[in-house]
């Protein structure tokens, strides 16, 4: 990514690392039984998948916040046995948007007055350890940190009058994870709910600038059926 702004604020490699799992969807588009975090990727839940790479150790992440729908706790709780899952994390109430989720999950956070908080899509399970990396690094040397990526197909704008072509090398699309000083993030969810907001960085651009660091065509987002066919492929992939 070509992305560089004026200059990052101070080197801190101790400040704590905290991390927003937003699970809290129902799947509406993947159409299934049970929202799509729960469905099975090569055995495992896709929430499983995204848990484990966010709790690798070499990232250092103190705090796990996953955020779920409220009536969702008991199966995840049940998933968690079958897989025997021993891996540190705090649940909590998702709300009526991603949105709402991400403030919920922030909301646990409050007590921590300083540090770098990520937040990332429970459904991207496919995240590499070197993008969760970059993306903190960069949130901790300049406060606003996204993965993204350039898109590879010719992009146009619809109107009523038509489609026109889009300069695509100007364009990104935008992945998670979302890294952000702490206190900026909370300052951020604490302004009204705008019908704007798709992701984290359109909820803080109006108050601090930000970076956009290189993320990886694999982190892809299981949003429709297709998507699990691809993800699964990737994950058997010998690089993953
Ligand atoms: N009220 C909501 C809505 C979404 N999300 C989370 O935000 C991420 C991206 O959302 P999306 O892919 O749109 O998930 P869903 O809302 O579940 O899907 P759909 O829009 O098809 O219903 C997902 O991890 C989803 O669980 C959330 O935590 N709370
Ligand atoms: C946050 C996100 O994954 C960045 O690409 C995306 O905006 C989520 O979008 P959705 O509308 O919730 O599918």
């Amino acid at each position: 990514m070509p992305d560089s702004p004026a200059s990052p604020g101070p080197a801190s490699s101790v400040t704590p690392r905290f991390a927003i799992l937003v699970a809290g969807g129902s799947g509406t588009r993947m159409g299934a039984g049970r929202p799509k975090q729960f469905l099975e990727l090569l055995g495992e839940p896709v929430l499983l998948h995204t848990l484990r790479r966010f709790t690798e150790a070499s990232l250092r992440v103190q705090e796990c916040v996953v955020v779920l729908p409220p009536d969702q706790f008991d199966s995840w709780q049940q998933l968690c046995a079958q897989h025997h899952v021993a891996i540190a994390h705090t649940v909590v109430a998702g709300g009526h948007s991603r949105w709402a989720s991400v403030r919920n999950g922030l909301a646990h956070l409050k007590s921590h007055t300083a540090g770098t908080v990520a937040v990332h899509d429970g459904v991207r399970p496919l995240v590499t350890i070197s993008v969760i990396e970059a993306t903190y690094a960069a949130a901790e040397a300049y406060g606003a940190a996204v993965a993204a990526v350039a898109p590879k197909d010719s992009v146009r704008s619809v109107s009523q009058q038509g489609s026109f072509a889009l300069d695509r090398s100007r364009l990104r699309l935008v992945q998670t994870p979302q890294c952000f000083e702490l206190q900026l993030l909370q300052r951020a969810y604490q302004l009204p709910e705008l019908t704007t907001f798709t992701d984290d960085a359109s909820v803080v651009e109006d108050l601090h600038p930000i970076q956009l660091v290189a993320g990886d065509y694999r982190n892809l987002k299981i949003t429709t059926p297709e998507d699990l066919v691809l993800a699964e492929a990737l994950l058997q992939a010998p690089s993953h």
